[in-house]
């Protein structure tokens, strides 16, 4: 179980969460929606334990460490003269051919420099290399952004897979269809904290759905 207890975090005046609380037990792939601002990146940030909060955030009855956790970010930074292949080696070490068969399925020109990529390739890209990690805890910040029709089915089995194998996938999409498509359940962010909460039987009431 993830357990994010009363974290709270502000930039000088400004209230950014606030003692916001939500537990997600493993193999659940969570939604987050919340209007731009709400706070999604200042809640991932924390998580990944790269920003300061108050409150606590425990995985499996300990604090939850980096190493616990991966982030795929909203944007995806390469140094330009590294050729996917290259990039790839540096996450996966013994599991290099599973690697190329996923750059293979995402037609992803490995032996490229970087710099010759698209904004979509460099998501797949860093989406593999973040799977290679392969840690419990798994942020997805906007993953169908720039992903190809393909591309987003394919992205569909991975977390499909990465729910069987018991894993915590934590989203956020402006697409809303993609949650429908890939959430257990999705949850609100507004005024800092979390304030809703939709399980699957419920996603329909989302159409309807307005942040105050
Ligand atoms: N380092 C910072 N210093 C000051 N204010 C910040 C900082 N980081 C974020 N903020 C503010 O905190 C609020 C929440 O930002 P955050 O990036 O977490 O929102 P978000 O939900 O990810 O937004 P978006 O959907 O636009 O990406 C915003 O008002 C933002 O201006």
């Amino acid at each position: 179980m993830l357990e994010i207890k009363n974290i709270s975090v502000s930039f000088k005046d400004k209230n950014v969460l606030q003692n916001l609380n939500l537990e997600i037990e493993e193999g659940i792939i969570l939604g987050i929606l919340g209007k731009n601002g709400a706070g999604k990146t200042t809640l991932f940030e924390s998580l990944y334990q790269s920003q300061k909060y108050n409150g606590e955030i425990l995985w499996q009855n300990q604090k939850l460490l980096r190493k616990n956790i991966s982030y795929l970010e909203t944007e995806n930074y390469f140094y330009p003269y590294i050729t996917g292949k290259e990039y790839l080696s540096y996450f996966s070490k013994d599991r290099l051919p599973k690697t190329i068969e996923l750059a293979e399925k995402f037609q992803l020109p490995l032996d490229k420099f970087v710099q010759y990529y698209s904004s979509g390739m460099k998501k797949k890209l860093a989406l593999i290399g973040m799977l290679m990690l392969d840690k419990p805890i798994n942020i997805l910040d906007e993953p169908f952004n720039g992903v190809d029709f393909e591309g987003v089915h394919l992205l569909y089995d991975i977390i499909r897979e990465l729910k069987q194998s018991n894993k915590i996938v934590i989203i956020n999409s402006h697409i809303i269809e993609t949650l429908f498509h890939t959430c257990d359940r999705i949850v609100t962010l507004e005024n800092g904290l979390i304030s809703n909460i939709f399980e699957k039987t419920d996603f329909e009431k989302l159409n309807h759905f307005k942040f105050v």
